[in-house]
């Protein structure tokens, strides 16, 4: 059976309720053992397990909220390992290996893809602690996953490896805990590595992020050295939350998931009141009424509560039907008490664009409802339909980035068993407009533009605009000059340089986000051996020489092979097309001239030289049985085709140069 996606597929195990003086049976006798054993012990019991938890007994003081944050691979989910296993959240016998990284796409690619809560119950000195700690994506795409994660939280773990030191995800992540004025604590992870350098990393943060070498603490998340006295630190060092259980409730919807049987499952965080099940409240963003179903903590699975409390995460369902109903960012508050909503959050920002198409158009309506199941659970896909002459009806999706986009990919095979074709991403660029009959059919003056076909003319445009990015570079000094050399290539603006040590320096560049969205980042780890990082921020607009490059075959516009390229890119991008064009175009009787073109000025040329395919060679003799077989198969071939003039290009041509450069 197919596990579904989500949170959920560990329900197996059934974490149940360990309730001392809670209503119902009695809790089981302590058992001997660490304090973290005996919780397991109680949460696993039968008897236990029909209960609901009873979270009136953890104080606001008694609570910490925390988000592990680190670069890709630094080690966050393996230290969520090891913190659950030390709080008896989930067995230590049983070699557990990212157990937060939920998701099939996760697994596979060793990647944290959605952030994921688990609430740990831990007893410290005789006081029992709630830990609320919410394990995050290292990798850039995935950053809003990360601000989203710190609005629930008063402090951060932010694990640097002890081999790599600071990277760019690094020294992006503290910041946005540093802008959200959250406490830090550095945790330099995998010092039982040979080539670990611990003392050199703790230099490095008390010079790129002012923080004193004696607030650091090394650790082996693998090896479980010293994770106590991280422990220790989220308790003395992180500040409980400051809330008020007296007033109307106000929570605010951090992130959200959706099950077919249940619905919206909202997780949220408490900043004022209480919420338990019956309670009818209302949706500030929708204005919307619900009855709440079931209210509980991730422990790491679902484990219902009575109640839930100010300064307390966990998660709601009130039969919301999908996500656009619990926005992320929303704040929910109680009927007729009504609240100021919670600041939220800026919504995600696609970009890239895609077009998606299914392999074949009767699957049309199945790839229809499998991209809208997925997008409830990944409300930072923008989706609106599109068409193409050759790939039929479709869509064109907007992603955070191309591992996103690969990832969105991904789980529409794994979990929906689809097959789509992917197009070129692309970036939202913006137009300006000049002309008054344009501006009257957009209603706006500044248009953005999602899909090349759309990109108005020069003559109707005042200006162009393309997306920028500030990137951070963190690479050995050996390859700065090298590195230097690739971003002046990719139309860069440098900014900043530091060296965060002897030999390690920091990079700052303004970047056209199309000059980095397909292969930035590969050619930056060659020419690095690996050892460069790269990370961004969105930077806003700024004007560019953009030009609409049309593709002709035999002197014939093809609508669906428009691209958008800056103007000092256009001849490299045009040849680059008409040679994958001309590898996949089949010969024909006649020469084909495959051109790239701006306006009337052809910048690329190549040509197919005219081939005549006789299907009835082989046919000599009088079999006419065999040669209508023959004739009838190559008219079926010909229904896959599209007549661009006199020319038959086959679908599959499109879609190879239509297809992203990452698909193999
Ligand atoms: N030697 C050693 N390896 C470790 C340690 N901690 C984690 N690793 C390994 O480092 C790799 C990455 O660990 P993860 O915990 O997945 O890292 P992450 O930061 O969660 O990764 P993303 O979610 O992709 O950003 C895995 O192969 C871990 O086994 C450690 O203390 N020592």
């Amino acid at each position: 059976m197919r596990l579904p996606a989500g949170r959920g597929w560990w329900r197996g195990r059934a974490l149940a309720a360990w309730v001392p003086g809670a209503a119902g049976p009695a809790p089981p006798p302590p058992l001997p053992g660490p304090p973290g054993a005996r919780a397991l012990d109680r949460l696993y019991s039968s008897a236990a397990r029909q209960e609901k938890v009873d979270m009136s007994r953890f104080p606001a003081e008694n609570i910490r909220n925390f988000s592990i944050i680190a670069h890709v691979d630094h080690g966050k989910s393996t230290l969520a390992d090891r913190l659950l296993e030390l709080t008896g959240t989930i067995d230590k016998t049983k070699n557990n290996k990212q157990v937060l990284d939920k998701l099939q796409v996760e697994r596979e690619r060793g990647i944290t893809v959605k952030a994921q809560t688990a609430s740990l119950f831990y007893n410290r000195e005789g006081k029992e602690y709630l830990l609320n700690l919410i394990d995050t994506p290292g990798h850039v795409d995935f950053s809003y996953e990360v601000s989203r994660s710190l609005s629930a939280c008063q402090g951060v773990l932010l694990v640097v490896d002890a081999n790599e030191g600071i990277q760019a995800q690094t020294v992006a992540n503290f910041f946005l805990a540093f802008e959200a004025q959250l406490s830090v604590i550095p945790v330099i992870n995998k010092i039982d590595l040979k080539n670990a350098d611990p003392e050199r990393v703790v230099k490095q943060i008390e010079k790129v992020f002012d923080i004193p070498s004696d607030e650091c603490i090394k650790i082996s998340a693998k090896l479980g050295t010293n994770v106590e006295s991280v422990l220790q630190a989220v308790i003395e060092r992180i500040p409980p939350p400051k809330v008020h259980r007296n007033s109307p409730l106000r929570a605010l919807v951090f992130d959200s998931t959706f099950d077919q049987y249940r619905g919206v499952i909202a997780n949220v965080a408490l900043f004022d009141g209480v919420v338990a099940k019956g309670d009818k409240i209302v949706s500030a963003h929708t204005q919307k009424t619900y009855e709440v179903n079931e209210v509980g903590v991730l422990n790491p699975n679902e484990q219902p509560t009575h109640k839930l409390y100010a300064g307390q995460v966990g998660y709601l369902i009130a039969g919301m039907k999908d996500v656009t109903e619990a926005q992320i960012g929303d704040t929910l508050y109680l009927h007729k008490q009504p609240v100021e909503p919670l600041p939220g959050f800026k919504s995600a920002k696609p970009m890239v664009f895609a077009g998606m198409y299914p392999v074949d158009q009767s699957e049309y309506n199945n790839l229809k409802s499998a991209i809208e199941k997925l997008t409830l659970n990944d409300s930072s896909v923008t989706v609106h339909r599109d068409s193409s002459l050759a790939l039929g009806a479709g869509w064109r999706l907007g992603f955070l980035g191309l591992l996103h986009m690969e990832v969105f990919n991904q789980r529409l095979e794994q979990e929906y068993n689809a097959s789509v074709i992917l197009t070129t991403p692309t970036v939202p660029y913006k137009a300006v407009l000049s002309s008054a009959k344009l501006i009257k059919e957009y209603r706006e003056k500044e248009i953005t533009i999602i899909n090349p076909a759309q990109f108005p003319e020069k003559s109707k445009v005042s200006e162009y605009l393309e997306p920028v990015v500030l990137g951070t570079i963190i690479t050995p000094d050996e390859y700065t000059g090298k590195i230097m050399m690739l971003c002046q290539a990719r139309r860069a603006v440098q900014k900043n340089m530091v060296f965060i040590d002897q030999n390690r320096v920091m990079l700052k560049y303004l970047l056209p986000l199309n000059e980095i969205v397909v292969d930035f980042y590969d050619s930056l780890k060659s020419l690095s051996s690996g050892y460069a990082s790269f990370d961004y921020e969105d930077a806003g607009y700024q004007t560019a020489e953009l030009v609409k490059m049309d593709i002709l075959l035999n002197g014939n516009f093809v609508e669906e092979l428009v691209t958008i390229v800056h103007k000092d890119k256009a001849h490299t991008v045009g040849k680059a097309i008409c040679e994958r064009l001309k590898d996949s175009l089949p010969r024909q009787l006649f020469e084909i001239a495959i051109q790239a073109a701006i306006g009337s000025r052809i910048i690329a040329r190549e040509t197919v030289k005219a081939y005549r395919k006789n299907v009835l060679a082989k046919c000599y003799g009088g079999d006419i049985t065999r040669k209508m077989k023959l004739l009838k198969r190559q008219a079926e071939g010909k229904k896959k085709l599209r007549k661009i003039g006199n020319i038959e290009v086959p679908k599959d041509a499109f879609i190879k140069v239509l297809k992203t450069q990452t698909d193999k």
